[in-house]
């Protein structure tokens, strides 16, 4: 696929918004100062190897769809330097929130791409990425809007190619319809194991999980949380 053809489908997953309030003009000169050297260039072909994207040396590769305010994603990052971590978000507010983390923080095993994960992934070459996160993704909790979920039949076949054998693909939500719709996505999808050791282990969050702004509003609302974890067979 060229990148024309990826970026003139760019509503294929994405339905949110892409600005909120103005940017300041410090924050303006962040994200305009920074994302060039941070972004991903779809337009030329994926490095090889891929873990040459990032400026130092790393054994994994970790991809983030929709990192929202981006703390997850930083506490991960600065906390596995030896993982290179890839965060998809569309919102542009967000990506000067985690620009300017990455500047306060030094993080550099970090490198972004601003539009629909699926160009992304579509971009991405098979069996590269050790993990996926979908944290708290946009629920679309009305049923005649669950077509716009992220997860779904493409985007599964999506994870899947990009996924190395024994790959991960962890999936956090609030939404119950939501968490359903992924576990019976998955199973019919063939190609994912659910991890679950025990009963309790869905509502357990993931070792070192530092949660995510999302994940607060929704216990201040009294929604808890599920989080599933799907291995690439
Ligand atoms: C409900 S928010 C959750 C944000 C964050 N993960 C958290 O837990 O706080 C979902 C995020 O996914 C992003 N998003 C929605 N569709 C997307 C897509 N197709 N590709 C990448 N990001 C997407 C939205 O812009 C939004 O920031």
């Amino acid at each position: 696929m060229t990148d024309m053809e990826r970026r003139g489908r760019a509503t294929e997953a994405f339905f949110g918004r892409r600005k909120g309030k103005a940017l300041r003009e410090q924050q303006a000169e962040t994200l305009n100062s920074l994302l060039p050297a941070f972004l991903i260039d779809l337009s030329a072909a994926p490095p090889e190897p891929l873990t040459s994207l990032f400026p130092v040396p790393v054994e994994r590769l970790r991809l983030e769809i929709g990192f929202g305010g981006g703390e997850h994603l930083i506490h991960r990052a600065l906390d596995t330097p030896s993982t290179g971590f890839i965060g998809v978000e569309p919102f542009v507010n967000s990506m000067q929130k985690l620009l300017s983390r990455i500047g306060e923080t030094g993080a550099s095993n970090i490198r972004v791409y601003n539009d629909d994960a699926t160009q992304l992934l579509d971009w991405l070459p098979d069996g590269s990425l050790d993990q996926i996160d979908l944290l708290y993704p946009d629920p679309w909790p009305k049923r005649k809007h669950w077509k716009r979920r992220f997860v779904s039949k493409t985007n599964l076949d999506r994870f899947h190619r990009v996924l190395k054998p024994g790959g991960l693909f962890c999936f956090a939500s609030d939404i119950d319809t939501y968490v359903n719709w992924t576990l019976i996505k998955c199973r019919d999808h063939g190609g994912f194991d659910w991890i679950a050791n025990n009963a309790a282990d869905w509502l357990t969050p993931y070792e070192g999980w530092p949660s995510t702004r999302y994940e607060a509003k929704a216990r201040r609302e009294g929604r808890s949380s599920a989080y599933l974890t799907f291995r690439k067979i």
